[in-house]
């Protein structure tokens, strides 16, 4: 078996816990894995695909634009060049895009960014509880990912691990994917609190 299908299979598993959460419906979202640094390459989903049925093949190479490295018969997930520039700009080991609910409704309350402070779950999410203010980042949805790579990147914090994708979805990131599964579990749960409690004021 040869790596790229070794992490294709880990891809596999992470879809499939994502989707049983609800958070990965029909075709919607995709994960990455980082392979190396120089040159950068990734192994990412598949587009198109339903992320709650892939197999360990469902997985391309990719490199630092989220283009295919030739010779490859699936297409990379649309979203593979925004992958890239978290792995390269946040030196993520691991990216997972989900269309889940909290961010998106969040950020329609809090289009400029979510602040959240003074919560236990900030620490399952890389923070510290006590940190004064974090805030998490939201940029307008757009089909190009260069333009979502810039946006994301003019407003990197190396502290925060997640971008909010207005209308869209939610990218958290970490040196692996179960890390990056943590940080978006307990992200999930600070913007629901964050919404429940001041999402109507
Ligand atoms: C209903 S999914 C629309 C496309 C999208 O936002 C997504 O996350 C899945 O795209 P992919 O190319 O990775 O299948
Ligand atoms: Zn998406």
């Amino acid at each position: 078996m040869t790596a790229l299908v070794t992490v294709g299979r880990a891809l596999a598993a992470e879809a499939a816990r994502y989707t049983d959460l609800g958070w990965m419906r029909g075709t919607s979202g995709n994960l990455s894995v980082t392979l190396g640094r120089d040159p950068l390459r990734l192994a990412v989903t598949a587009s198109g695909l339903d992320k709650g049925e892939l197999t360990a093949h469902d997985v391309v190479e990719v490199d630092e634009a989220g283009e295919a490295l030739p010779g490859q018969r699936l297409r990379p997930s649309a979203e593979a060049g925004l992958h890239a520039r978290i792995a390269r700009v946040a030196g993520a080991g691991a990216v997972v895009h989900l269309h889940v609910l909290a961010p998106v409704v969040a950020a329609e309350r809090w289009p400029d960014g979510i602040e959240l402070r003074d919560l236990e779950m900030l620490k399952g999410f890389g923070r510290a509880a006590h940190d004064d203010l974090v805030r998490v980042p939201v940029v307008p949805n757009s089909q190009d990912m260069g333009v979502l790579g810039d946006a994301f990147e003019a407003g990197y914090d190396p502290a925060t691990p997640a971008l909010v994708v207005a209308r869209h979805g939610v990218y958290v990131w970490g040196d692996d994917l179960l890390e990056a599964r943590w940080r978006a579990e307990c992200l999930e749960w600070l913007l629901r609190f964050k919404t429940a409690i001041e999402g109507g004021r």
